[in-house]
């Protein structure tokens, strides 16, 4: 529990969002805690606002919040850089469907990273920022695999999602990059669709390319995408050495398979969930990205650009 000195100047915060709120027009506050408070003190003071707690190092923040009847998610895994704490947070109150997508949003957290309850108050809206984060997080995931490959198949892969086939939802993955290797550790599943064609058609910076994948993509099994974005095989069964995964409950087959790809080798895996069309983007082993239904809207492929109300950011890691 936050002792009583922090809290005080916490809940000054809180005053100060209020004001902030108002001036803005905003409608929601995310605030981002390592320690528990006044559960009861923060959901009176903020009764007009929608508010939602990012409890951003322990499970039992989250609970205690969830106990007192406040809305709370955890993050994925812990997150050093306070900067990446709050794009994550972002995502993550977007993902659990907290925050619809046009929302604009006052967040409180911590910038200095040294366990202050919160020091920093900002402003911003939530579509600009998810537009800005998206872009930014895959142009600095370290890989070789240009930026462009990436917007490609992610795009497809939120389309997939979204669209679903014939009215039905499909889930599928995409392994980019580090095509040989991950040919090598994965084994045909069924008819390769791709197979005898040229390098040309098999591209997925051409759009009929792309509708042609959206067609055979509910078929078993992943595609296998070479850094310049050129479908390799498709319907592909990965088999590739166990690895230890934490994996988010839930999550079954498709998503340990992308997720021990990426780990064992240099490809990024693209991972379109049938369930609930969650796009989540592994690297290393982790899901360093994560695209729900409803931010798909949002999602605007555009360089950053930086606003005096928003921390400057990095991209999260997990
Ligand atoms: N090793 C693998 N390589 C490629 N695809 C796989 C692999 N294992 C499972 N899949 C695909 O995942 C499908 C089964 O998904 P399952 O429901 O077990 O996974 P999931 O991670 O819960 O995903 P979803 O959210 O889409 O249901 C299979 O039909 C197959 O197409």
């Amino acid at each position: 529990m936050l002792p009583a000195k922090e809290q005080k100047n916490f809940f000054a915060f809180v005053d100060a969002s209020q004001k902030l709120a108002k001036a803005t027009d905003s409608d929601a506050l995310l605030v981002l805690l390592e320690r528990e408070l006044n559960w009861a003190r923060l959901s009176k003071k903020t009764a007009n606002l929608e508010v939602l707690v990012v409890a951003t190092h322990s499970e039992q923040v989250y609970q205690s919040a969830i106990e007192a009847e406040v809305k709370s998610v955890l993050l994925e895994s812990p997150i050093i850089d306070p900067r990446d704490q709050l794009a994550q947070a972002v995502l993550a109150s977007v993902a659990e469907a907290h925050m619809k997508s046009g929302s604009k949003l006052i967040a409180l957290f911590d910038s200095s990273g040294d366990g202050d309850a919160v020091d920093t108050i900002t402003a911003f809206s939530l579509t600009e920022k998810l537009g800005r984060l998206t872009a930014r997080d895959l142009r600095q995931l370290k890989t070789n695999v240009p930026l462009e490959t990436l917007k490609v198949v992610v795009d497809l892969a939120v389309a997939i999602g979204r669209e679903g086939r014939e009215g039905k939802p499909i889930g599928t993955m995409f392994v980019v990059g580090d095509h040989r290797k991950v040919l090598e550790q994965s084994r045909p599943g069924g008819y390769d669709s791709v197979k005898g064609y040229n390098r040309k058609d098999r591209s997925l910076h051409d759009g009929k390319t792309r509708e042609g994948i959206k067609e055979v993509a509910q078929l078993d099994g992943m595609f296998i995408v070479s850094a310049d974005g050129t479908v390799e095989a498709s319907a592909r069964i990965i088999d590739t050495p166990p690895v230890e995964i934490t994996m988010t409950k839930g999550l079954g087959s498709r998503h340990f398979a992308g997720a021990a790809i990426s780990k064992n080798t240099k490809a990024i895996a693209v991972v379109v969930s049938q369930s609930s069309g969650t796009v989540r983007i592994f690297q290393d082993g982790e899901v360093v990205l994560r695209i729900e239904p409803l931010q798909r809207a949002a999602m605007k492929w555009k360089k950053p650009v930086q606003t005096s109300a928003v921390p400057p950011e990095t991209p999260p890691e997990a």
